[in-house]
């Protein structure tokens, strides 16, 4: 097996006596998504800032490939690391393509292949570049400038992306429709990403593995179904409560509903589309395009049109009833 991208063992930081990360030890392979959750002041900031040596730890240690970051000089540890910050940090008098270049300009890359890797980051992140490249920061509104933030911590393309609340500034909308432009970039699904948030339902839709903080002790790390469905102590219980339904929706996948489901899934829905994105798919289709398609033959079926062809909304609910059932009943085995 290929060994961690990312180890930390043991690491302990605190304030004034006090402590705010506490024993703390995780593995990172490449190309796994790790959310730091948690309460507000928990500790996932300090955490994150230990990994790029924004802050040492008083005890413990981590490594980098193999490498005890104490060994390597910060700012070439830094440039291995993207780093987007909530309050995204543009530098206010250069324009949007130069704060994206800043990185690889300091690596001395060829000012050819700069201007490529922008033009194609920007229409990535759906900032069309005759539009945005020359603007200022102050021109844009706080879900573009973050989408600036977010190309830029990845114009050099490093392996690693550690994030901190990169959607908290933003308004309930907005925040939803950058964070599936984030899952869906396919770019970052090479990337090692580390992510602070103490948003539950980001943290759901985003983690391949969450560790959950409390006063700076892990709680639990573990994927996103082991800790709802496993949860490993009270406060772990109690932690996701409010929000159990949305998250139970967002974990369980087609695949865990299908023994329920009265026929196989239909084709055109991927297994592993969770319960949610089935249902989003098909509410679209039963209130979108459905009549101006039977207005017209020709036109292309609704994406949708397929699903509701062998699955109905009752028979998706009733199958994830009885998921759910299955989960807690394979629990209290
Ligand atoms: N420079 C500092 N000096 C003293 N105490 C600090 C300092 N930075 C952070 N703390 C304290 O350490 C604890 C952890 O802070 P940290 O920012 O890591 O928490 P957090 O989980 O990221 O919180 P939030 O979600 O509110 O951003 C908090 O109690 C905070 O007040």
């Amino acid at each position: 097996m290929s060994p961690p991208l990312i180890s930390a063992r043991h690491l302990g930081k605190r304030y004034a006596g006090r402590a705010v990360v506490q024993d703390v030890s995780f593995e990172l392979a490449a190309g796994e998504t790790l959310v730091l959750l948690g309460p507000s002041g928990c500790g996932k900031t300090t955490l994150l800032k230990l990994l790029n040596r924004l802050l040492e730890p008083d005890t413990g240690t981590i490594e980098v490939l193999g490498q005890d970051v104490r060994t390597l000089a910060p700012e070439k540890l830094r440039r291995g690391m993207g780093y987007v910050i909530q309050q995204v940090g543009l530098l206010p008098h250069y324009t949007v393509a130069e704060n994206v270049a800043v990185v690889p300009r300091l690596l001395g890359h060829a000012p050819a292949a700069i201007a490529e890797r922008t033009h194609e980051l920007l229409n990535r992140l759906h900032l069309p570049p005759a539009r945005f490249a020359g603007q200022y920061p102050h021109q844009l509104s706080g879900g573009q400038q973050q989408r600036v933030g977010l190309a830029r911590a990845l114009a050099a393309d490093p392996p690693i992306i550690l994030l901190d609340e990169p959607f908290g500034a933003l308004d309930p909308v907005t925040r939803t429709a950058i964070r599936r432009d984030f899952r869906e970039l396919e770019e970052l699904l090479r990337k090692t990403v580390v992510l602070v948030t103490h948003d539950v339902v980001e943290a759901f839709e985003l983690a391949d593995r969450i560790l959950l903080l409390d006063a700076g002790q892990v709680q639990q790390l573990g994927t996103p179904h082991e800790l709802l469905f496993r949860p490993a102590n009270d406060f772990v219980r109690r932690f996701f409560a409010h929000e159990r339904l949305a998250l139970q929706l967002r974990t369980l996948r087609l695949a865990d509903l299908e023994p329920f489901l009265p026929g196989p899934a239909p084709a055109a829905l991927p297994l592993t589309m969770s319960v949610q994105q089935a249902l989003e798919y098909l509410t679209d289709s039963v209130e979108g395009p459905a009549t101006a398609d039977a207005a017209s033959p020709t036109a292309p079926a609704p994406a949708g049109r397929a699903a509701l062809a062998g699955l109905t909304l009752p028979h998706l609910m009733a199958a994830f009833g009885r998921a759910l059932q299955h989960e807690e009943a394979a629990w209290k085995l």
